[in-house]
């Protein structure tokens, strides 16, 4: 009896412990699911984020809380709520990884291993540090209504295309509405083009390029800068002949689907600083400056940069066994250790002296998303006021005269509109990442002088963190006058949860080359901290003399109901 009763109870123990066990099996193979499904998203024409690539926060992307406590004040710099208590979660780096993989994403993949990259991105209340800068109201301020001529390009309605078509034309069409990209020969390689009007149809590039408005590169949340930076990283390649413009190396790479991007090779090793008895414009151009560049001026919330991703190239498939330029292929050699070298011909280092090698067939380079042709849409390039002399002797104008500002002032297009805050915003740029060789600026033809500047060329930053080049930071100083909205996003970077050197740090991981080697090493990160402190010193002593340093570019947003603390 006794017996019996024990059995029952150690049955129903049993069946008590299979049906827990059950559950529990339950319970993680639902979790393992959707962990893997994150994990493993592939960012095709419907979804968007992937992990080696710069994601954008769509998928997150939300209206702006107008009830936050957003209270910007232009003297007193009162910021929105900001998460303080810094949770130091470790990010597992799988996460952060594509799925995709070939003999250098392997390569890569163990390095960001070794280097544990992964674990030096913190997070705050469950969002990573530059999760929270972007799901921030300063980033997410709306845009103002875009017209029809606030886009750089349009499609042809068919409509349009009819008004201006000829009858035959009208003909053709009628028969096949959405045909207007439809190409009748098929170069060797390249994809046969069938785009329509439907946007699905166009390639991450023609999408970037339809996305270029009056006041933006691009727009942060759009879900196809993912895709452009992914496609960038991984198509492959079928064209690279040099390309004309500026003094140093640089190829024009071509693929299948008529995309086209500008290299810069890596010519010296990442940390090697600038030789202090160089002059600013003989040092090379960085590869990883470009990259960074384009990481900082998004995190800066300007989006004046095309798209740069890094990338891993076979220097012999990639481009001597594909090159119609001769004058590129006959520059290629075998250096004494073995590595495959090009040099190219070019202004400055083009010799075999100076030779861009393969490790031995392996280079890192950086792809910059192409503009629209010129023919589609012409550029105006701008001599900068506070342009170097490019002599070894002589100085340029602004660098005697404290007042030097005042003439800029009164001349066009700096008299009116927001050209001069857009130098400041640039000036800013560039002094965060010293970068002494800002000549130039161009602007879209298109959209006249109301519009943003393109900030091109940022191969010769991040030369040197030992040391910080204050006659950047000029026009700042003489001018006294900088956007609101820049400031705000410069106090908000300088505050310890959103730290520009973390949210920099956590950008640039983003790139598939963060796995051969960080895209800039500690030092270099420390440095944009240092240097946004120098920014904000420099608007506080221009505030202490001048009552007119804020430029209000939100003057919207001083009307909410909850701003009324501010002034
Ligand atoms: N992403 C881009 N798309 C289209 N054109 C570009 C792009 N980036 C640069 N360019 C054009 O190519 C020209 C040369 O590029 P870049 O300025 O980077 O070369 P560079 O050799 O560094 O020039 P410099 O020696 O004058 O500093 C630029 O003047 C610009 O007009
Ligand atoms: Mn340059």
């Amino acid at each position: 009896m006794i017996r019996q009763k024990l059995a029952r109870s150690t049955r129903s123990i049993y069946l008590g412990l299979a049906c827990l066990s059950l559950a529990l099996h339950l319970l993680l193979a639902f979790f393992c699911l959707s962990v893997l499904q994150t994990v493993c998203v592939l960012p095709t024409s419907s979804s968007s984020s992937s992990s080696s690539i710069p994601r954008t926060d769509t998928q997150h992307s939300q209206s702006i809380s107008h009830s936050s406590s957003f209270s910007a004040a232009s003297s007193s710099h009162k910021l929105p709520t900001i998460p303080q208590n810094e949770e130091h979660h470790k990010l597992n780096a799988n996460n952060l990884r594509h799925k995709e993989k070939d003999s250098f994403s392997n390569v890569t993949e163990k390095k960001q291993k070794q280097i544990g990259v992964g674990e030096l991105i913190q997070k705050v209340k469950g969002w990573s540090k530059l999760e929270a800068l972007f799901k921030h109201p300063l980033y997410n301020l709306p845009s103002p209504e875009l017209q029809d001529d606030d886009w750089l390009l349009r499609l042809k309605t068919n409509e349009h295309a009819r008004d201006i078509g000829s009858e035959e034309e009208e003909r053709e069409e009628t028969s096949d509405d959405d045909s207007h990209w439809q190409s009748a020969s098929e170069e060797e390689d390249y994809d046969k083009v069938d785009w329509t009007n439907d946007v699905d149809t166009h390639p991450p590039w023609l999408r970037f390029h339809l996305g270029i408005s009056r006041w933006e590169l691009y727009n942060r949340k759009d879900p196809n800068l993912a895709q452009l930076t992914h496609y960038l990283a991984t198509q492959r390649i079928l064209g690279a002949v040099q390309k004309t413009g500026g003094t140093q190396l640089k190829l024009l790479i071509s693929f299948p689907n008529y995309g086209q991007a500008l290299l810069k090779p890596m010519r010296q090793s990442r940390d090697a600083e600038t030789d202090v008895n160089l002059f600013y414009f003989s040092d090379f151009e960085r590869h990883n400056a470009e990259i960074s560049a384009f990481h900082l001026d998004r995190l800066l919330g300007f989006n004046r940069i095309p798209p740069v991703v890094g990338r891993l190239i076979n220097v012999i498939s990639d481009i001597r066994e594909i090159t119609t330029d001769k004058r590129l292929s006959r520059t290629f050699f075998t250096s004494p250790a073995g590595n495959v070298c090009f040099y190219g011909r070019c202004e400055y280092y083009c010799s075999s002296e100076q030779p861009v090698c393969g490790q031995p067939h392996a280079l890192e380079v950086s792809l910059a998303a192409m503009l629209p042709d010129f023919t589609l849409a012409p550029r105006r390039s701008w001599r900068s006021p506070w342009r170097r002399s490019y002599s070894r002797t002589k100085l340029a104008k602004w660098e005697n005269d404290p007042a030097y500002c005042d003439t800029v002032k009164q001349k066009s297009p700096y008299n009116y509109g927001t050209r001069l805050v857009d130098l400041m915003d640039m000036a800013v740029l560039d002094f965060l990442m010293s970068n002494m060789d800002r000549h130039h600026y161009e602007t879209f033809e298109k959209f006249g002088n109301e519009t943003f500047l393109l900030h091109l060329d940022n191969g010769r930053a991040f030369g040197r963190h030992s040391r910080d080049e204050p006659s950047i930071l000029v026009p700042l100083q003489q001018c006294c006058r900088i956007r609101r909205s820049t400031v705000l996003r410069l106090t908000l970077l300088s505050l310890p949860g959103f730290r520009l050197s973390d949210v920099m740090r956590e950008s640039l991981f983003q790139d598939p080359l963060a796995g051969v080697a960080p895209l800039l090493s500690e030092p270099h990160l420390s440095a944009l901290d240092r240097r946004l402190a120098t920014v904000l010193q420099v608007v506080q002593t221009c505030q202490e003399h001048h009552t007119d340093v804020i430029y209000n570019d939100l003057e919207g947003y001083d009307q909410q109901p909850d701003r009324g603390q501010e002034q």
